[in-house]
């Protein structure tokens, strides 16, 4: 049972900016569209709640034509002429539920998202992140099929961002939803979704979950749009990869080509329990914390290597390096 997007294309100004994209949203499952800035990932998101039609493809739920979903928008949009109460009951208000329904369920949605104690004050007079509750209640009193979130915590400071991924989270599991998220930070994506669906350049390059991304990205694209690893040129060669700072084996992936490219994430590398995959002997020229771990820059040869190390080693100190499983090469 899903949401099914099939070979949607959207243009504008003679601009194809959503290239056939084909997409599966699994109900009751977060779902992050991820991508760089203007790979169309808002114009996507507009075409899922019905403020924009493709101008081609289809939009199904269950086989089905779908029903728009309800968007929050990044800048939050409440009305500021109304209280808090008044803007979550807003959408109940235009779909004509009855009084004492609607107080009841605005009632529950405040108290679902801890907001009760603003109900009678306005927009104006609440911080950001409270503003970006209310939206939320605002969309989910309206009990959606489909929520869309568009960027929806990049304004919020990283404690109140946190507090917020696991509220959604949270909601979605008790409510059931199906959210659709987009976003351009993949540590947003990743800590959120259940499945990750990269869009570069109008187009949905994998769809995975974010482990599965890291391990074994679909290209080069994918992977340099991912980020946090080293790119090693060479020459694939009867199977082998053929490098300054490596040479041995590597696991092809299916477009790889003579002139290739060894993909090592910088969490991909270790030193204190080799494995077969031996890697290269390299000098630590600099180290720096990263609230969480290691970050090393090496020197191999006439290379620089950036890597993520659990352990503490010296500026200077010579170690050999392994690959946690065999690389892949593009
Ligand atoms: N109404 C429009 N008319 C013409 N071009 C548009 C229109 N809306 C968007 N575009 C173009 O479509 C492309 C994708 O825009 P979109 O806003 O969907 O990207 P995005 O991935 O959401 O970017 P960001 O992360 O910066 O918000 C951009 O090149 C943008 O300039």
């Amino acid at each position: 049972m899903s949401f099914e997007l099939q070979q949607i294309t959207q243009q504008k100004q003679h601009q194809q900016i959503l290239k056939q994209i084909d997409l599966t949203i699994p109900e009751q499952q977060i779902l992050a569209i991820l991508g760089p800035s203007g790979s169309g990932k808002t114009t996507l998101l507009r075409i899922l709640g019905g403020l924009d039609q493709p101008t081609g493809g289809v939009f199904l739920h269950r086989g089905q034509p779908a029903a728009p979903g309800i968007l929050v928008f990044q800048d939050y949009r409440l009305f500021p002429f109304l209280t808090v109460a008044d803007n979550v009951a807003f959408g109940l208000k235009m779909q004509h539920v009855a009084r004492q329904e609607r107080d009841q369920r605005v009632t529950t949605m405040l108290a679902q998202l801890n907001i009760t104690e603003l109900a009678q004050r306005y927009p104006s007079e609440i911080s950001g992140g409270q503003q970006q509750r209310v939206a939320l209640a605002r969309a989910l009193v309206l009990a959606p099929q489909l929520l869309l979130l568009d960027e929806p915590f990049s304004s919020l400071d990283e404690a109140l961002r946190l507090e917020m991924l696991q509220l959604v989270q949270r909601l979605q599991q008790t409510l059931h939803l199906t959210v659709v998220f987009v976003t351009h930070y993949k540590t947003e994506a990743y800590l959120m979704a259940q499945q990750v669906a990269i869009l570069i350049d109008g187009q949905i390059r994998q769809v995975a979950t974010p482990e599965q991304l890291d391990q074994t990205p679909q290209n080069l694209t994918v992977a340099q749009f991912l980020g946090h690893a080293n790119f090693i040129t060479g020459r694939w060669q009867q199977q082998r990869f053929h490098s300054v700072l490596y040479t041995g084996v590597a696991q092809a992936t299916p477009m790889v080509a003579e002139n290739a490219t060894l993909y090592v994430p910088y969490a991909g590398l270790l030193t204190v329990t080799p494995t077969k995959w031996c890697a290269f002997t390299g000098t630590v020229c600099s180290c720096q914390w990263n609230g969480q771990t290691y970050f090393y820059q090496l020197q191999v040869q006439s290379e620089t290597l950036w890597v993520l190390l659990p352990q503490k080693l010296a500026p200077g100190q010579t170690t050999t390096f392994y690959f946690e499983k065999e690389p892949l090469v593009y």
